[in-house]
């Protein structure tokens, strides 16, 4: 090639990479290259201004730390690195990016890898567009399509759910206690002489009297719990996961309590009370048209019984409440002024008909001679958290008299004393116990604490923790009610028990069911097998114990011996025993 001909070249060469810088400068996107160690080698202009450097040249050496997106550095890296290990481009990506400005910006990007004619990967070519403003209008649009929806299912005045939305979630919620065999109850809750309001003080102040109402009520209810409007003064609500209606009932007279001080607007206080009807599902309808229809129809039986007040949909269940309502309050107050008596039921050796040990069993006289059966206000104590205190005092009372019985020279045995899951919980159960022990001088091993199996197999592992401490103490621990709950053998190997206590419905039948005498067996040769004292309680007749004594287990409570008794009464007899 002569000197004219390589001069021609070069100018070629010259014009074409000049026609080639002036293509990448112009297009309006970012374009970047870079080496294998993600070190930019080369840029368009438009990419050297958000870099905020003058020249591209300046942008040669430096990596993504030393740009104004050195935030997003970290991310961009390792996006470099995926591609030049995989040698597989990324297109299309959306990543943010701070400008040099520091806003916060979003960018479209692709990344391919830079390939040499060998095939070998020697840096990374990447092209990118400002997509903020899309991402924007993006954003923009769902806001608005969610204020749509919002709108669609709200209530405007509230924001409380409408009626779409809560017809909806009520026919979840059924769902849900269908598939769990859970109780739903519907509240139709009216504003007494709403339209009085109306009418004096105008429709604006009857709203904002209805807001008032709306935020009272939601500040009492759980969060599990929906509450509705359909519209003028009537706001609707559902409870959910509802073991007994009874809590339902504390809710609603937190409600109505929430109504007690006035309502201050424009300058007036405005008194508001409240109608409520309640139905509950599956007993009072299947179906959330009905549910709503019988709540509404007891909200008008609450306004025909003087207004300010709720009604269930059937009255045996409104009786119902009421009676259970009274009974807590009574329970509470003679837990107060410790009004309760223990009897005591001697435990016999079948063979001797000496007395092995003795439970101890509650009594409530309810102040007019009628004697209300534990069966019963148990379960209320244990609902309502009574049965702490009310425990506290069966246990101090059980410790003083099995102390006054052995400081009087008499052998009782064991005192089985009965333990209700909640107290076994409490995380000072153990202390507590430990504490009365020590006022009251009893020994452990005078002691028995009796807890049915069904409470147990609730929580097993956190319970075998618990009787462990109670065994350490030197307490004997008894499983009651034995072969009613669902016991798995590896468990009863790990509770640290002494006594298995057949339940009496077993034991009723004896005589003549083959099913109650097979289990029977059974489980005195669990005890047995396991090397556990077996005892049998409801023992009525000398067949049962006859039954039961040839069977194995010698140890008999029941009816046949005696009742259970004062603890006077119980003396004579450990006298008598003597
Ligand atoms: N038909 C029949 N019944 C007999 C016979 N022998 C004893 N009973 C009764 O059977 C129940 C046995 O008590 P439980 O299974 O622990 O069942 C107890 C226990 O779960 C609970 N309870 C009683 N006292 C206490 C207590 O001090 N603390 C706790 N947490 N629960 C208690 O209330 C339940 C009922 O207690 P009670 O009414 O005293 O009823 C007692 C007792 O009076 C018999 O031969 N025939």
């Amino acid at each position: 090639m002569d000197h004219a001909e390589q001069k021609h070249l070069e100018q070629e060469i010259q014009k074409e990479s000049a026609l080639l810088k002036t293509v990448i400068d112009t297009v309006p996107i970012r374009i970047f290259w870079k080496d294998l160690e993600s070190r930019y080698l080369g840029a368009n202009k438009l990419f050297a201004e958000d870099a905020n450097l003058q020249d591209v040249d300046q942008l040669i050496g430096k990596n993504d730390y030393d740009m104004p997106w050195k935030n997003e550095a970290d991310l961009y890296r390792k996006m470099d690195k995926d591609i030049i290990d995989t040698g597989i481009a990324e297109l299309n990506i959306e990543e943010p990016l701070t400008d040099k400005e520091g806003k916060h910006k979003w960018v479209s990007k692709f990344k391919v890898p830079l390939i040499d004619k060998n095939g070998k990967t020697f840096g990374i070519l990447g092209a990118y567009m400002d997509i903020t403003h899309k991402k924007e209008n993006e954003k923009n649009l769902k806001l608005q399509r969610d204020a749509l929806e919002h709108q669609a299912y709200h209530d405007t005045l509230t924001g409380l759910p409408n009626r779409l939305l809560f017809l909806d979630r009520l026919n979840q919620y059924i769902h849900k206690a269908h598939r769990n065999k859970q109780k739903v109850a519907v509240l139709f809750i009216d504003m007494d002489r709403f339209k009085e309001i109306n009418d004096s003080l105008g429709h604006v102040f009857g709203d904002e009297a209805i807001k008032e109402v709306a935020q009272r009520i939601e500040g009492q209810i759980r969060e599990t719990d929906t509450i509705g409007r359909f519209g003028g003064d009537e706001f609707i609500m559902i409870f959910n996961d509802i073991s007994d209606p009874i809590v339902v009932v504390n809710i609603v007279q937190k409600i109505m309590q929430s109504m007690h001080d006035p309502i201050m607007i424009g300058g007036h206080s405005i008194y508001v009370t409240l109608s409520i009807g309640i139905s509950i599902y599956p007993e009072d309808a299947e179906t959330a048209d009905d549910l709503l229809k019988n709540a509404d129809a007891a909200m008008y039986r609450a306004k025909e019984d003087g207004r300010n007040t709720y009604k269930f949909y059937t009255e045996d269940m409104t009786q119902k409440v009421f009676e259970r309502i009274a009974l807590e309050s009574k329970l509470r107050q003679s837990i107060k002024d410790e009004n309760f008596m223990l009897y005591f039921q001697p435990q016999i050796n079948g063979k001797d008909n000496r007395i092995m040990g003795i439970e101890t069993l509650i009594r409530w006289e309810d102040g007019h001679k009628n004697f209300i059966s534990p069966a019963t206000f148990i379960p209320v104590a244990e609902e309502t958290g009574l049965i702490i205190p009310l425990g506290q005092w069966i246990l101090r009372s059980g410790m003083q008299q099995i102390v006054k019985w052995h400081a009087d020279g008499l052998y009782p045995g064991r005192l089985a004393i009965n333990i209700s899951m909640l107290q076994l919980q409490k995380h000072d159960f153990i202390s507590i116990l430990e504490m009365l022990l020590e006022e009251t001088g009893c020994q452990p091993q005078w002691l028995e604490i009796e807890v049915t199996e069904s409470q147990i197999m609730k929580n097993p592992e956190q319970m075998i923790l618990i009787l462990q401490k109670i065994n350490k103490l030197g307490i004997s621990l008894s499983i009651d009610d034995f072969g009613t709950g669902y016991s798995s053998l590896s468990y009863l190997k790990r509770f640290p028990i002494d006594t298995l206590k057949i339940d009496q419905s077993f034991v009723k039948d004896l005589s003549d069911n083959e099913e109650d005498k097979a289990i029977t067996k059974a489980v005195i040769a669990l005890a047995e097998s396991l090397n556990l004292r077996v005892i049998a309680e409801g023992v009525e007749t000398e067949e049962q114990k006859s039954f039961l004594v040839s069977n194995g287990c010698i140890n008999i409570q029941g009816y046949l011996y005696a009742k259970p008794m004062p603890a006077d009464e119980m003396e004579k007899m450990l006298r008598g025993s003597l």
